[in-house]
C-alpha cells in the first residue's frame, strides 16, 4: 500500500497543466477495436487505469506503438478472442471500470463481447443493466454466470432499433454507440448521456466512418455501417483534475493558472467554483485563479436560503467534482448542502475531515452540510486512508491545507487518475513526498 507525507499550510504558486480525459481516453481506446486500421491517440494520461486498459488491449492482441509522451498507434488487425475466455481475462477485465466498454466494440465487430464485473471505485451499487438492455435491443443475445459474475453478449449481426435508455449512463452509453455504429440500419438513443467524453467519442467515430447524429444532446441517431477505418484523436484535457486544481488553489490560498483546459467543454463547472465564492478568471483557454487572501464566501439563492451543489447527468454538475467542492467548502465563509445523488457511498470520508476539525454533518449517505471556518481555525494534520480517487485527492488537498504533516495510504486509489501527481504538486511548491 503506497503512502503520501503531506506537510500543510504552504502556499503553492505557478502553472500547472491538466492531464488528458481519464473517462475519455477509457471509452476512446475501447473504440479501436472497431476497426482493423491504425489508430493514432493523442494526450493519454500515464494513469494505472489506462495502463491497465492499454495492457487489456495488447493480450487481445491490438498491436500497440508508443510513439512519444502520451501518443500511441493501435492496430486491432488479428484479434485474439480466446483471450476473452481466459482466467487471465477475468483477473485482468475486473482491474477496472472502463474494460466493460470492450464489449460494445467486440459485439458489434466480432459477434460477442464478454467481460468480468468490472472494477473501479467503491462507491456505492453501480449496475450495468443500461449497457446489457442497449445490446439486447440491438439483438444480442445475454448471458450472466453468478458465481462467477461473468456477463456475455452475442450476436451474428446487430440490427438498428430505436432505444429509451433507463438512466443516462456515461460508460453505457458509449458501449451501446460503440455497438450501433457497426448495425444494420439506424439506432436511436434517447436519454444517451452527453458529458464531453461522449461528444468527443462520436466525433472520432464520425472521422472513422461511422454516421452519428445528435451529438452533444441526449437523442443520438445513428446510422450503422459496413465498416469503419483508422484515425487520429486527441484526448481533451481532464475537467475533473481542472476542478481538483481550482478546489486546491482556493483552500490553500494560492495562486494558480491552470493551462489549456479547454474552457467551452468545462461547462457548468467555472460557475459552480464562483457560486462558493472561488475567483477565476479565463485568461485565453487558461484558469487564473489570485490568491484569496480574505478567503472565498458562498453565495445564497436570490431568496436568502441555503445553496446547494448536486451532481446530474451532463450538462449538469459532475459527481465526480462534488468531494472535491465539499473539502473546499470546509474553509469557505457560509454553509453549502452537498448532494450526492449518483452515488450513496461516496460521502463517507467526511468522517477524516471531521476528525481533522471539518464542521460538517452527514445528514444521510446522499447529503452533507458543510459549515465552513472562514479560515479562522485550520484544520489539523492526521494520518488517513484513501477511500476511492476522488475522496483521496479531496483527502490530499485537505492534508495541504492543513497544519502539520499527514500521512495518506491506499495512494494507489489517486494513482488510478491523477498522473504523477506528486512531482506536478511539488513543481509548484507542495510539500509531499511518496513513501
Ligand atoms: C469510467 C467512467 O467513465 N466513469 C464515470 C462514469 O461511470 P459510469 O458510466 O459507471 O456511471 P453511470 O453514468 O452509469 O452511473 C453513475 C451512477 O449514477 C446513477 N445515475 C446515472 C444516470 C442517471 O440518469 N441517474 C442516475 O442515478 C447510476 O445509477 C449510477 O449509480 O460516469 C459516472 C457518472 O458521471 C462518473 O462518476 C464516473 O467517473
Ligand atoms: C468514479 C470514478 O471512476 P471509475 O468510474 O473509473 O471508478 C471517477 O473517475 O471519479
Amino acid at each position: 500500500m503506497g503512502t503520501f507525507k503531506i506537510e500543510g499550510g504552504h502556499k503553492l504558486s505557478g502553472e500547472i497543466t491538466p492531464q488528458g480525459a481519464k473517462n475519455e481516453a477509457l471509452q476512446i481506446l475501447c473504440a479501436v477495436l472497431l476497426t482493423e486500421e491504425k489508430v493514432t491517440l493523442g494526450n493519454i494520461p500515464d494513469i494505472v487505469d489506462v495502463n491497465k486498459l492499454i495492457s487489456l488491449l495488447e493480450n487481445l492482441g491490438v498491436k500497440i506503438q508508443k510513439k512519444g509522451k502520451g501518443t500511441y498507434m493501435f492496430k486491432a488487425d488479428d484479434i485474439d478472442l480466446g483471450y476473452l475466455q481466459s482466467d487471465q481475462f477475468k483477473k485482468d477485465g475486473a482491474g477496472l471500470r472502463g474494460s466493460i466498454m470492450l464489449v460494445g466494440p467486440l459485439l458489434a465487430r466480432f459477434g460477442k463481447g464478454y467481460i468480468p464485473k468490472p472494477g473501479g471505485d467503491k462507491i456505492g451499487r453501480r449496475r450495468l443493466d443500461t449497457h446489457f438492455e442497449g445490446f439486447i435491443k440491438l439483438g444480442a443475445k445475454f448471458r450472466y454466470n453468478k458465481e462467477e459474475h461473468f456477463y456475455g453478449v452475442e450476436a451474428k449481426k446487430l440490427k438498428g432499433t430505436y432505444m429509451l435508455l433507463d438512466e443516462a449512463s456515461v460508460t453505457g452509453t458509449a458501449n451501446i454507440v460503440m455497438a450501433a455504429v457497426l448495425a444494420e440500419g439506424e439506432t436511436t438513443i434517447y436519454n444517451a448521456a452527453c458529458e464531453p467524453y461522449l461528444q468527443q467519442l462520436c466525433k472520432m467515430l464520425n472521422r472513422m466512418g461511422a454516421k452519428i447524429s445528435g451529438i452533444g444532446s441526449n437523442l443520438l441517431t445513428i446510422e450503422g455501417v459496413d465498416r469503419l477505418g483508422g484515425t487520429e484523436h486527441t484526448m481533451l484535457p481532464d475537467m475533473i483534475e481542472i476542478g481538483s486544481w481550482v478546489g486546491l488553489a482556493a483552500m490553500t490560498k494560492s495562486e494558480l493558472t491552470i493551462k489549456n483546459v479547454s474552457w467551452d467543454d468545462l461547462g457548468v463547472i467555472p460557475t459552480t467554483f464562483k457560486k462558493l465564492g472561488v475567483q477565476l478568471e479565463r485568461r485565453g483557454d487558461d484558469i487564473y485563479i489570485p490568491e484569496h487572501k480574505n478567503g472565498y464566501e458562498i453565495q445564497n439563492y436570490i431568496d436568502g436560503s441555503i445553496l446547494t451543489i448536486a451532481d446530474a447527468p451532463w450538462p449538469g454538475l459532475t459527481p465526480d467534482l462534488l468531494s472535491i467542492i465539499l473539502v473546499m467548502s470546509t474553509q469557505a465563509k457560509g454553509e453549502v448542502i452537498i448532494h450526492q445523488k449518483m452515488f450513496e457511498s461516496r460521502l463517507f470520508f467526511v468522517d477524516k475531515l471531521i476528525d481533522m476539525g471539518a464542521k460538517i454533518i452527514l445528514c444521510d449517505p446522499h447529503r452533507a452540510t458543510v459549515i465552513g471556518h472562514n479560515f479562522k481555525s485550520t484544520l489539523k494534520a492526521t494520518t488517513m486512508v484513501s477511500p476511492d480517487i476522488r475522496a483521496g485527492v479531496s483527502l490530499l488537498i485537505a492534508a495541504l491545507s492543513a497544519k502539520g504533516t499527514s500521512t495518506i495510504h491506499n495512494i494507489e486509489q489517486i494513482d488510478r487518475g491523477y498522473e504523477d501527481i506528486d512531482t506536478r504538486l511539488r513543481a509548484i511548491g507542495a510539500k509531499i513526498t511518496r513513501v
